[in-house]
């Protein structure tokens, strides 16, 4: 297993960052890697996130002393979808097959969570999202077929796209983390534009379904003073709180987003008038 550090940062410290040195503080280049688990631990709200990638073995999240306590999930909440071919989550000895898309929200003080796939040959992704929890909710299976996507933006300004909501109060209990899946229509190319920040909750991204030349330009920074990220397939970032963050792809594509902070209220966004973007 494998766990990246990530501090935070003030809007005053990224000013001056060169392309290379923005990459390093906010791009997650590998995160499914078949075989193991490959984590980040971002000290924005301490999320830790990151694949799960089980071939021949079932996997699992083993934390314990990075995290001074006795079980990952001692004190934790966890966010689940698999965006990679059948497989199956196993809790405390039970098992849920998960095919691609499928979600699961998985509470705290939840001891035992074994990942596994189907086929070696075309692996289970599962992309894993975690947050702090002082409460325990149950654990709820969030299966594609059951969720009714919201449908926004428009074909003439790029942007026609479904928002999944997976982890919302509409759909299951959570203490902080809200996550969901957005898919943009073919010809569409803008994520959430016009773009917003939100004080309150910070946010990652995870890019993928993007054929291996696609590209997605991922602005981030305050609203006066943006920079951008040049993103490939399955490559994550992370959004601090006071950071715009939108993209722009050279074709159509799809990303997670998962969030945690003050409130589970997804429509707590501070949109940025366009005037002010620079
Ligand atoms: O396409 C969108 O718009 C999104 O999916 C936006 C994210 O959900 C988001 O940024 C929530 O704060
Ligand atoms: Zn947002």
């Amino acid at each position: 297993m494998k766990m990246e550090t990530r501090y935070a940062h003030s809007p005053e410290d990224i000013r001056h960052y060169s392309t290379e040195k923005l990459r390093e503080e906010f791009l997650i280049e590998e995160i499914f890697t078949p075989g193991k688990v490959c984590l980040t631990y971002t000290h924005n709200d301490r999320m830790i996130f990151g694949g799960v990638t089980p071939t021949d073995k079932a996997l699992s999240i083993k934390l314990s002393t990075e995290l001074g306590v006795d079980y990952f999930l001692e004190r934790r909440e966890l966010g689940v979808i698999n965006i990679g071919g059948p497989g199956s989550i196993i809790i405390d000895g039970q098992e849920d097959k998960m095919v691609k898309q499928d979600g699961y929200y998985i509470g705290k003080e939840t001891k035992n969570v074994e990942f596994t796939s189907d086929d070696v040959n075309n692996p289970a992704k599962f992309y894993c999202v975690s947050v702090p929890a002082h409460k325990k909710y149950p654990n709820v299976k969030i299966a594609i077929a059951d969720i009714t996507p919201m449908e926004t933006g428009e074909q003439k300004t790029l942007n026609e796209r479904k928002i999944h909501q997976y982890i919302h109060p509409n759909v299951c209990e959570s203490c902080q983390l809200q996550m969901g899946y957005t898919v943009l229509a073919e010809g569409s190319s803008w994520n959430t534009m016009p773009c917003h920040t939100h004080e309150r909750r910070m946010e990652t991204y995870l890019y993928f379904d993007m054929d291996p030349d696609t590209r997605v330009f991922h602005f981030l920074g305050t609203p006066d003073e943006t920079k951008h990220l040049v993103m490939g397939n399955e490559q994550a970032t992370i959004s601090p709180s006071w950071s715009i963050h939108t993209g722009v792809g050279t074709s159509n594509y799809t990303f997670i987003w998962a969030m945690c902070g003050e409130n589970i209220t997804y429509t707590d966004m501070d949109m940025v008038p366009m005037s002010e973007l620079k």
